[in-house]
């Protein structure tokens, strides 16, 4: 292994990394060639605990400094993100099997773009005034307290920033369980903000399954809890929180429409079909995976299609000519073979793809189906893997009407040269994240997250603040109390 994969301990709890070997062994596999490059352990009870008092007792210190103190210490994290992108994309890659192509421009860049956008914003999180003729009330903005950021394998280094930047900008201090499949990119970000001047005890992060994240939800020192993961794990996360009446964030699953009307420019169509269905091998929520094509355009958008895949550079995810990865482990890649199955079981027609490829790794090929029915288990379920299903349509009320009707709402695009109808589309779609003329763009400055059983609030934007705050109202009379007796 070229580069030295294996962290200094599994834990990064107060400031320094922290080991546990009673804990259950994770091992981290490369899904490029099957082979165990780091060994942590899952957080024991002890561990649990050492994170949740450290942050318990660090967050109130924290929380009174300037917001303009606190900010600075998140934007000299992100240029320390930055200068180290090409170290950082290295263990992205190795952590997540997605080509070096993407992680060093879509990782710890993005990563970087969150805590510079809420470390500038840290300063101006101030409540307000409310006159009341001579009486008044004032808002305070404050922090929920600690806070536990949940994350899934997709992007290890952009959820724990996503998630850990607003939260601190606020504020309160965070426990970080990255997904067991991806553990080390987190403890890198933890390091960073340590060495960028974050206090012992904001940013912490344990490793572990389910039964951490669980342990972790449930204690009643945790204020919130924000949670990227599937739909099944979400509905858990949320009971549990809803226990001890806690706030939540939840970025969960979808099966996002694509509609590519008959005026729609083709080339760019296609595009954002393969944007939104082939980019880190398949394995983001928000992707468009049900492509509405119109009837008239059909099998034009499909003969380009099948070119343009002929050209992903499918390899080595260290080689910056490689454009497609391999899943990230060999159980993701099982379950989407498996859909590929019951897509042709179903009658619908294969157009590319479909196999796994014979070599190392945990590698398939990029697959788009035709001909694809409502109805069709592949055109119903999240598959989380580089599986495209086409559907026909001719009609606009028709094609809305079957666009929405999923139980998901997270995202959803529009491709046509319709200005007029690409606007009322946009308004129709049930889906928290819209797109006209591009897929799957996700600036910090843009809020993110679904409807429906997508999740519930919004991560990047103003509108995070909102879900890592809260205000208090404090109401000040210059005149006399009035009392009935
Ligand atoms: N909406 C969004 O922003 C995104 C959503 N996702 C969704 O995530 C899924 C893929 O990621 P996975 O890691 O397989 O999802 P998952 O739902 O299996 O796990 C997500 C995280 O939750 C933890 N977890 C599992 N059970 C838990 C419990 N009972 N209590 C607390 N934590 C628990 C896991 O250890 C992991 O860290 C996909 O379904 C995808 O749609 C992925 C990326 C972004």
């Amino acid at each position: 292994m070229p580069y030295d994969t294996q962290p200094a301990a599994s834990h990064f709890i107060n400031g320094a990394y922290v080991e546990d070997t009673a804990g259950t062994p994770i091992d981290v596999i490369y899904p490029a060639t099957g082979e165990k490059i780091a060994t942590v352990y899952a957080a024991t009870p002890a561990i649990v605990e050492q994170a949740i008092a450290a942050a318990k007792s660090a967050q109130a210190a924290w929380a009174a400094m300037s917001g303009t103190e606190r900010g600075r210490i998140l934007r000299k994290a992100a240029d320390l993100l930055r200068e180290r992108n090409h170290d950082l994309s290295v263990l992205e890659t190795y952590d997540t099997g997605k080509p070096y192509q993407e992680t060093s421009v879509a990782d710890a860049t993005s990563g970087a773009d969150a805590l510079e956008y809420f470390g500038g914003m840290a300063a101006t999180l101030t409540g307000e005034h409310i006159q009341l003729g001579e009486n008044w009330v004032y808002t305070r903005r404050e922090a929920l307290g600690v806070c536990v950021g949940i994350g899934a394998w997709n992007y290890p280094t952009q959820i724990a920033c996503w998630k850990g930047a607003p939260a601190l900008a606020c504020g309160n201090a965070m426990i970080f369980k990255p997904s067991e499949t991806t553990p080390l990119c987190a403890l890198k970000v933890a390091e960073i903000l340590h060495e960028a001047g974050l206090p012992a005890g904001i940013y912490n992060v344990v490793q572990g399954m389910g039964e951490v994240g669980a342990s972790l939800v449930t204690d009643p020192r945790v204020d919130k809890v924000s949670l990227t993961g599937s739909v099944p794990t979400g509905r858990k996360v949320y009971a549990a929180a809803a226990e001890g009446i806690k706030h939540v964030t939840m970025e969960l699953g979808g099966k996002s429409p694509m509609i590519v009307f008959e005026d729609a420019d083709i080339e760019n169509a296609v595009s954002g079909a393969i944007l939104g269905n082939f980019y880190s091998s398949g394995q983001v929520c928000s992707n468009g995976t049900r492509v509405f094509v119109h009837k008239a355009i059909k099998e034009q958008f499909l003969n380009r299609l099948a070119e343009r895949l002929g050209d992903a550079v499918i390899g080595d995810p260290m080689d910056p000519k490689t454009s497609f990865g391999p899943m990230v482990s060999e159980r993701q890649r099982a379950i989407a073979l498996e859909y590929i199955e019951k897509g042709q079981a179903e009658g619908a027609r294969l157009v590319t793809g479909g196999k796994m490829l014979e070599r190392d790794g945990f590698y398939m090929e990029p697959t788009v189906f035709a001909d694809v029915t409502d109805d069709m288990v592949i055109a119903r379920e999240e598959i989380f893997g580089p599986v495209m299903a086409v559907l026909d349509f001719e009609d606009e009320e028709d094609v809305m009407a079957r666009a929405n009707d999923t139980e998901f709402g997270l995202a959803a695009g529009v491709f046509t040269r319709d200005l007029t109808r690409a606007h009322r589309v946009a308004a129709r779609f049930e889906a928290g994240t819209c797109y006209i003329n591009t897929y799957n763009d996700a600036p910090v400055e843009a809020p993110f997250g679904g409807s429906k059983n997508s999740g519930v609030g919004r991560e990047n934007s103003k509108a995070a603040i909102e879900h890592y705050s809260q205000l208090k109202s404090v109401f000040v009379r210059m005149d006399d109390v009035e009392a009935p007796f």
